[in-house]
């Protein structure tokens, strides 16, 4: 049964089997579509500042883009005190939400510690890995459109679990007002330093340090195309976790999902940015018809309604296929930050899921849950760089070092293969270096 369409909804429609589909698909999801000109030229500005004038130009951008009107970083640094009397401060109800959260994402953590190993070779000889800390972790917590409690937890347990000694956590305030639960939130995850800025200027500060905001090791965190260009940006400086920039959702639906159901879920991710992405797939061209006109009915009772259809009308899209096999490669080229199977039979398909940040199992499983808590990290790689990203972990706040430790005989045999191969470099002051241990 076809429902009927109105225009109300400007939200582009595709078939797999139109000729220019290809294409069309390609421009919507291109990294250039929102980190343009524009904003990469801002960004590279925003960081030469920061990097030359430090407090100065962090300053100066916090007062441009967050109105903040501060004169020294003293203002916008909020120390321990004030995080533990934002979280006694909070009604129950919502500190034992965080509380709940906060504990099934420690959980789900714990099971990601890699731990060092070792083994003994028959001539004595140890090899092995051994998996240390960063020693200063830096979290982006973002804050523009909305306020993120939800990113402290997923940002700062796992740096903690990791056994990180010191995390840095910026977060803007724009207008001057900073959130109580992300004050709360970051109570709870041990985190014992805050700086209210946000933005690329405070990925740059991270990055290069400042006279008051110290530099670190590595950045992490989700933020808009600002924050994720800048982290693009300063990688090699520092080390970042990924690009986890404007949310994104991928519903798969075989047309027996309540429409209403699916509306939601995509406007889920909408509400969080006009750069967000939702798009639906599903071989059902009635259903996709059914769900739009859900979409039309349900937008309009949106409290971010305006951030939402902008974010519908530029990047999302309802695609039809042909077949389950053909939704299954779209998921794969699209490779989204979030992926609903909104199917009966979601186990079925999973094996054909190579690309995607989460996957979201059955009809049940609305995405948002995992935004929250369910347990598993909510920062994620967007932009299909979920291609060659993971999900946020307690790997990402740890890095390796190979251990090697020759016995006397196993420098013997290794030095001969190493003398072999290191003249046929040419590079004789290796292999002497090895030959010196050949008994
Ligand atoms: N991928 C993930 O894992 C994940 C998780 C949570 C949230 N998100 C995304 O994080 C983002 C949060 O965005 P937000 O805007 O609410 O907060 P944000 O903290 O990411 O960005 C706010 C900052 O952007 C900067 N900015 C805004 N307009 C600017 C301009 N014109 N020029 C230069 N700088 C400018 C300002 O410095 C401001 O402080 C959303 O896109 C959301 O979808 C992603
Ligand atoms: N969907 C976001 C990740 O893209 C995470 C989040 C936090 N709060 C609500 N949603
Ligand atoms: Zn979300």
């Amino acid at each position: 049964m076809n429902a009927p369409v109105s225009n109300d909804l400007a939200i582009t429609r595709l078939s797999t089997w139109e000729e220019d589909f290809d294409a069309r698909l390609s421009a919507l999801l291109a990294w250039e579509s929102v980190s343009d000109k524009a904003v990469q030229q801002s960004v590279d500005e925003i960081v030469t500042a920061v990097r030359e004038q430090g407090d100065a130009a962090l300053l100066e951008y916090t007062r441009r883009f967050d109105r903040v009107e501060a004169t020294d970083m003293g203002e916008l640094t909020l120390g321990k005190e004030r995080l533990e009397s934002a979280f006694a401060g909070l009604p129950d109800q919502q500190r034992d939400a965080l509380a709940q959260a906060a504990e099934r994402i420690r959980e789900y953590h714990q099971r990601q510690k890699p731990e060092s190993w070792q083994y003994t070779e028959a001539d004595g000889t140890v090899l092995g890995q051994k998996v240390t800390p960063i020693d200063r972790a830096g979290i982006y917590v973002p804050g523009g459109k909305a306020a993120y409690p939800s990113s402290v937890l997923m940002n700062a347990l796992p740096a903690h679990v990791a056994g990180v000694r010191e995390i840095v956590m910026v977060v803007p305030a724009p207008g001057g007002v900073v959130s109580e639960l992300v004050l709360a939130a970051a109570h709870l995850a041990g985190v014992e330093r805050v700086y209210t800025v946000g933005g690329a200027q405070a990925v740059a500060a991270m990055a290069y340090g400042t006279e008051t905001l110290p530099k670190v090791d590595k950045i992490v965190g989700p933020g808009n195309i600002f924050v994720a260009t800048a982290k693009r940006a300063v990688f090699g400086q520092v080390g970042i976790d990924m690009i986890a920039g404007p949310s994104e959702i991928l519903v798969v639906s075989d047309g027996q999902t309540d429409p209403e159901w699916l509306a939601m879920d995509l406007f889920s991710q909408a509400e969080h940015d006009q750069d967000a992405q939702a798009i639906l797939v599903s071989w059902d061209e009635a259903h996709l018809d059914e769900v739009q006109s859900a979409m039309e009915r349900l937008l309009p009772t949106l409290e971010r309604e305006p951030i939402a259809r902008v974010s519908l009308v530029e990047r999302g899209a309802l695609i039809a296929c042909r077949d389950q096999k053909e939704a299954m490669e779209l998921v794969n080229r699209i490779a989204p930050e979030h992926l609903e199977l909104s199917v009966a039979d979601p186990e079925a398909l999973l094996p054909e899921v190579r690309h995607a940040g989460a996957i979201f199992m059955g009809r049940y499983t609305a995405e948002a849950l995992g935004d929250y808590c369910a347990g598993p990290n909510h920062v994620l790689p967007t932009s299909g760089t979920a291609r060659f990203s993971s999900p946020l972990g307690v790997y990402d706040f740890q890095k390796r070092s190979s251990i090697i430790q020759c016995s006397p005989e196993g420098a013997s045999v290794l030095g001969k293969t190493a003398s072999v191969l290191a003249r046929g470099e040419s590079l004789t002051a290796h292999a002497r270096s090895a030959e010196y241990r050949i008994k």
